[in-house]
């Protein structure tokens, strides 16, 4: 296995406290411990993305259920997040690991030097071995500056730390094709390979603690992924199978690797009708890879790992300023480009005024503003998908104004001329072409090809 693997594992409100009587769930938070120490001990960094606080306080303070005044939850946050800390400090402390904590905005990262500053931290933490335990810093984010879920912040975090993995840990084993309750043939969706071919089904979502769900993980594991980071979505209540998982899936990229090599080295196999490279059978995938006394290499029975649903990584993994750019940042309003003007921002180029066909909300100056492209010269706006986000030079207003003008023209129809480009090039970030719808908002659900099944649903 590669040494020094950067490993996130998030863990949701559910698998913290009871969803009932929201008491601690100490068992599984030892394990967790023991299996992060373990981690450890073999040389991988880890870092824990806990939620909690709202749950613990709701039991200190004789609460039933989480409030939904936003003055009331920030209280509970500044009231439970000690807690939490004090309750990960005392498992901690036995096996003699030392932990730190990080609470997190969306506003902390919003300026570029403080999310440098932040991912500095992030290594200087991991460098000493220490495991930073992260969580939203509910107290001061109101809704503009929220990450919205743990889930999200979880996918930020390891996108900042280059993590190899992301554990998204939840109530149940993985994905399924169909509702395995009603539906007795569903089967567990093992790998996925296309996450943009993913929509979940969100009805299943959700504890009444925390605010992810499986819709949420989806998200995340998309934003994960295009980040270079395998996802995986495993049971909480087993936090043992997160070393057995790695073990596995690093055992799979070395067979794949190592069966891509002898193959590179064999003459050309007969020609198949159906299977070109990219469509490579799941199950031949994933078996691993024996070479046999006559120099062949040949598939051996796979290992059965616990039961996971893997995200695999982007093969062009967005990094460094174009991750922050499109996921670190929080978005104003929207501009339409045209197609020439999406074909050069794709080479590379800035955004010019030319390019811009239209303009909707408001922004200021220096804001992060959605990217739309037109599909064809009268397309209407409606059929635009969003393919990036960009750190813009003018403000929305302004840009109203020199949408479709040269460049010379700006000075003279806004007063003055900043910049050429409505965008620098560096300013401007495009979502993975391979993976090129962006992340969406859950509620904005496509066809429902995954249903996800929890624990909560009837
Ligand atoms: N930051 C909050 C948790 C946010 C939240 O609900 O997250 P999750 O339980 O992962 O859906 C807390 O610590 O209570």
């Amino acid at each position: 296995m590669k040494k020094h693997l950067t490993i996130v594992i998030k863990l949701g409100t559910s698998s913290i406290v009871d969803e009932k009587d929201h008491k601690p769930l100490l068992s599984t938070i030892a394990t967790i411990v023991e299996t992060a120490v373990k981690l450890r001990e073999d040389g991988h960094n880890v870092v824990i993305c806990s939620s909690g606080a709202i749950g613990i306080a709701l039991r200190q303070m004789n609460l039933k259920r989480r409030p939904k005044h936003l003055p009331q939850i920030q209280a509970l946050a500044a009231i439970g997040q000690s807690k939490l800390m004090a309750l990960w400090e005392e498992y901690f402390k036995h096996m003699r690991q030392p932990i730190a904590q990080i609470l997190l905005t969306r506003n902390d990262i919003a300026d570029r030097t403080q999310y440098l500053n932040a991912q500095n931290t992030f290594a200087e933490l991991l460098n000493m071995g220490v495991i930073p335990i992260v969580n939203e810093n509910d107290t001061l984010s109101v809704q503009e500056i929220k990450f919205g879920d743990n889930d999200t912040l979880s996918a930020i975090t390891a996108g900042m730390v280059q993590a190899d993995y992301l554990f998204l840990m939840t109530d149940v084993d993985c994905l399924y094709d169909k509702n395995p309750r009603t539906s007795p043939d569903a089967k567990a969706i093992e790998v996925v390979e296309d996450i943009a071919e993913l929509a979940a089904d969100v009805s299943s979502a959700g504890s009444n603690l925390g605010t992810g769900g499986m819709g949420t993980k989806i998200v995340a594991a998309r934003l994960a992924t295009a980040a270079g980071v395998t996802t995986v979505i495993t049971r909480s209540s087993k936090p043992g199978n997160i070393a057995a998982i790695v073990r596995y899936a690093e055992g799979q990229k070395a067979a794949a690797s190592s069966m891509e090599n002898s193959l590179d080295s064999l003459p050309p196999p007969p020609a198949q009708p159906s299977a070109s490279k990219g469509e490579v059978p799941l199950r031949v995938q994933m078996a691993s890879v024996t070479i046999n006394s006559g120099g062949e290499p040949k598939l051996a029975e796979p290992e059965l790992p616990p039961l996971h649903t893997r995200f695999l990584p982007s093969t062009h993994p967005i990094r460094d300023r174009y991750f922050w750019l499109l996921h670190g940042l929080a978005p104003h309003g929207k501009i339409y480009v045209d197609g020439g003007a999406y074909t050069a921002l794709s080479n590379k180029a800035g955004l010019l005024p030319v390019g811009v066909v239209d303009v909707e909300g408001s922004f200021n100056q220096h804001e992060c503003v959605r990217l739309f492209a037109l599909p064809s010269r009268n397309a209407p706006l409606t059929d635009c998908e969003e393919v990036g986000r960009a750190l813009v030079n003018y403000s929305s207003i302004e840009i109203k104004r020199i949408r479709g003008v040269r460049s010379s023209q700006v000075a003279g129809i806004i007063g003055y001329a900043d910049s050429e480009y409505v965008a620098l090039r560096e300013n401007v970030a495009l979502f993975d072409r391979i993976l090129s719808r962006p992340v969406t908002p859950m509620g904005e659900k496509r066809a429902s090809m995954i249903r996800a099944i929890s624990h909560n649903e009837p």
